[in-house]
């Protein structure tokens, strides 16, 4: 095996896909930490996760680290790497738009600050949930939106209102000076440019499988 991977340190123009494995590389890494292994080859992720080792290799590529040759990846050394890449280690405040079901149990998800989420305040039109807290997070009227915002420092809001005031409360946060909104309704939102947007349908993903379980392709 020849060294691992040449770097690039172009983080800007990372694909989309290489975003999306690079959390699954680092839940493995962290496995492997815990079990106290200290290094691992591209092959080694290769085969426990089934993604090929070139691209393991290349997508490792864009981060600030070398393997050894034989030897692989310093396993501590990567965890750390991909932690403070993916921007895990940054804590980034948001705000819940909706304090329902969904709201409450992303409240609730103390692994969200594993990832960097720190969930500061919650915004409700209910108003029994006015001045009440969950975890200690408090939750106000969204009326009070525009006027709390600076102060809770919070650049992402989460929405998990009923999907058809999915735009109006997106519309909403972005003219309190939100800046990125991670969307759990099924709708599929618009912002204007600058804003940054995650749609995160869990029902999309159930499409994609009830389609290929009735091809019978399992992959
Ligand atoms: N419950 C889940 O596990 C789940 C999973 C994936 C996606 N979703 C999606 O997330 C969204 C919320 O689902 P839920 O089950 O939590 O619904 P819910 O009805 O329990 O909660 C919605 C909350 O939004 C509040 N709300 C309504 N209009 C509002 C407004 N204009 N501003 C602020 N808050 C407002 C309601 O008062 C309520 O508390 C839905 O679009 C749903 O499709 C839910």
């Amino acid at each position: 095996m020849a060294t691992e991977g040449t770097t690039h340190h172009s983080r800007d123009i990372l694909p989309e896909p290489t975003l999306h494995r690079l959390p699954w590389y680092l839940a493995y890494v962290s496995l492997l930490r815990a079990a106290g292994i200290e290094y691992v080859s591209s092959t080694q992720i290769a085969r426990q996760i089934n993604v090929d080792a070139s691209m393991i290799a290349k997508d490792l590529s864009f981060l600030n680290i070398k393997g050894k040759t034989r030897i692989g990846y310093e396993v501590t050394s990567l965890e750390h790497v991909l932690q403070d890449f993916l921007g895990f280690k940054v804590g980034h405040n948001a705000v819940i738009i909706g304090v329902g079901s969904l709201g409450n149990s992303l409240i609730q998800d103390s692994g969200l600050t594993n990832y960097g989420l720190n969930i500061v305040a919650g915004f409700d039109i209910r108003p029994d949930l006015e001045g009440t807290s969950i975890c200690g997070v408090p939750i106000y009227n969204i009326d009070e939106l525009h006027r709390r915002l600076p102060a809770l420092n919070a650049s992402i809001g989460i929405v998990t209102v009923p999907v058809e005031r999915a735009q109006e409360v997106s519309d909403l946060a972005v003219k309190a000076g939100i800046k990125a909104l991670w969307n759990f309704t099924p709708f599929r939102i618009t912002a204007p440019k600058g804003i940054v947007i995650q749609n995160t349908s869990i029902y999309s993903h159930l499409a994609v499988m009830y389609n290929r379980l009735g091809a019978g392709n399992t992959k």
